[in-house]
């Protein structure tokens, strides 16, 4: 039997970025319409997914030219809701699907945290899975009352001990704590309620935790680290893990990467699965995909481009000169602390550290790379099919994939149940319904 994809569905820009008007994407409804997330839930229990997933970040774009105008104008990682109660929303319709959320480690305050997870996890019915960032942009700082981005391994540092308070916290309750006797009216035995007093270098926090143990004792964690650093965390704090989308030789290298970091903590790689965000343009017809896929190439302004990528670089690119090398690019971005692998790094990787570019030819390589049209995968069911399963393959056959970011997201969703799906399933790389009660357990069968 060949080993099986875990498969979720990323949620996090269906409404932003030059997508929320495509064909097939919001249709009459706008965001944040409910109804729209409850519909896509159902669609996605239908296929027997994992996970709806939904990324987040606060601040909106201002790194542009030093304004936020032009993402507010064209709708560039701006308007979000936090997603919590939508998460909420769609755990209403349906009963098995998980659902994760994206907070960052670097603002929240981990008893808070833990005691949302903890709410959260008991009102999905332990389907709940949170994605642990550190954030890397200089506007969600500001939010939190930062002038500057803290250091980028401090960031990361901090994210370990967050977890640690958490889990101190989650697992301060024994998970047969509640008694709920109606005859004598005891509600909990005190005996399985322990102290927590944690005090680390970033966080002093007394416990327990008032909420009852969550049904998942440990909702999952999720983490999205690709700097060494950022890896390394993965294997210290994660149980699950999301992999860029990238070429697939990087993804190789990054998951010998994890295995080797998940061997030095003393976990088994086999534990840890990688989702990797792998956008896909899925048609009855190779035609009809290609066609579908093309329309990524209009998707936003140049305008909106140049939002997208200042923001996710951190680094205002109305400045770049005339000509520029892509190495000497990277190496100042990397010193702003953002990260070392944003989109300039991506592009020094495709073309060369020592590439001399003019600007026009950046933000005609920036759009591809922005709009994802350079890593999505077009095709028939069978031909994406073929795609995963390699990837699959050469990346350890453990985990998965994220389909994401959607291009329209309920022509997506669509496709993805109705047209790829059933193709995994026939291939036995797929399950055909849910066996776990919980989300970790449906993640973890092998
Ligand atoms: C699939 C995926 C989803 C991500 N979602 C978010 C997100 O919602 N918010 C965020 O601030 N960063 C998000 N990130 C960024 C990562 O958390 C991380 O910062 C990035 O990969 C750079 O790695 P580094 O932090 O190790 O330098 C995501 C990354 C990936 C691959």
């Amino acid at each position: 039997m060949p080993r099986k994809m875990h498969l979720a569905f990323n949620l996090s820009t269906t409404h932003m970025n030059g997508r929320w008007n495509l064909p097939g994407a919001w249709g009459d409804r706008t965001f944040p319409d409910v109804t729209l997330y409850e519909d896509v839930a159902r669609i996605a229990e239908r296929g027997c997914l994992d996970m709806l997933f939904s990324g987040d970040g606060t601040g909106v774009p201002d790194t542009w030219k030093g304004s936020r105008d032009d993402a507010v104008k064209w709708g560039v990682y701006f308007p979000r809701v936090d997603m919590n109660p939508v998460m909420v929303a769609m755990s209403r319709v349906t009963q098995h699907i998980g659902l994760g959320l994206t907070y960052s480690t670097t603002f929240m305050h981990p008893y808070y945290m833990a005691r949302l997870m903890s709410s959260l996890d008991h009102l999905t019915n332990g389907r709940i899975a949170m994605n642990l960032v550190t954030s890397t942009r200089r506007s969600d700082a500001a939010n939190f009352g930062f002038d500057q981005l803290m250091e980028h391994n401090r960031r990361y540092e901090r994210m370990e001990e967050f977890v640690a308070v958490c889990h101190e916290l989650w697992d301060a309750t024994e998970s047969d704590a509640m008694i709920w006797d109606q005859e004598t009216g005891q509600v909990a035995d005190p005996a399985k309620v322990h102290d927590v007093r944690f005090e680390g270098r970033f966080f002093k926090v007394e416990g327990p935790l008032n909420t009852p143990p969550a049904p998942q004792g440990r909702p999952v964690i999720v983490q999205a680290g690709g700097s060494p650093r950022g890896v390394q965390a993965s294997a210290r704090i994660a149980d699950y893990v999301f992999g860029a989308d990238m070429p697939r030789a990087l993804q190789v290298k990054q998951r010998a990467a994890l295995d080797a970091a998940l061997i030095e903590c003393g976990r088994d790689p086999d534990d840890v699965g990688v989702l990797w965000q792998t956008p896909i343009a899925v048609r009855e017809t190779a035609r009809e995909a290609q066609a579908y896929r093309e329309m990524l190439r209009t998707s936003l302004t140049p305008e909106g481009v140049a939002v997208f990528l200042s923001y996710s670089d951190g680094y205002d690119f109305s400045t770049l000169p005339a000509r520029f090398k892509l190495g000497e690019l990277r190496a100042e971005i990397a010193a702003t602390n953002a990260t070392p692998n944003g989109l300039v790094h991506k592009l020094a990787t495709k073309l060369g550290a020592d590439t001399e570019v003019t600007r026009e030819e950046f933000f005609e390589q920036g759009l591809l790379i922005a709009t994802q049209y350079d890593l999505t995968v077009a095709g028939t069911p069978a031909q994406v099919a073929d795609h995963l399963e390699e990837a699959f393959e050469a990346t350890g056959s453990r985990g998965g994939f994220m389909f994401g970011q959607a291009i329209a997201v309920m022509a997506d969703i669509s496709a993805v149940v109705e047209l790829l799906v059933p193709e995994l399933q026939r291939r036995g790389r797929f399950r055909t319904e849910y066996r776990g009660r919980t989300l970790r357990e449906n993640l973890s069968e092998k």
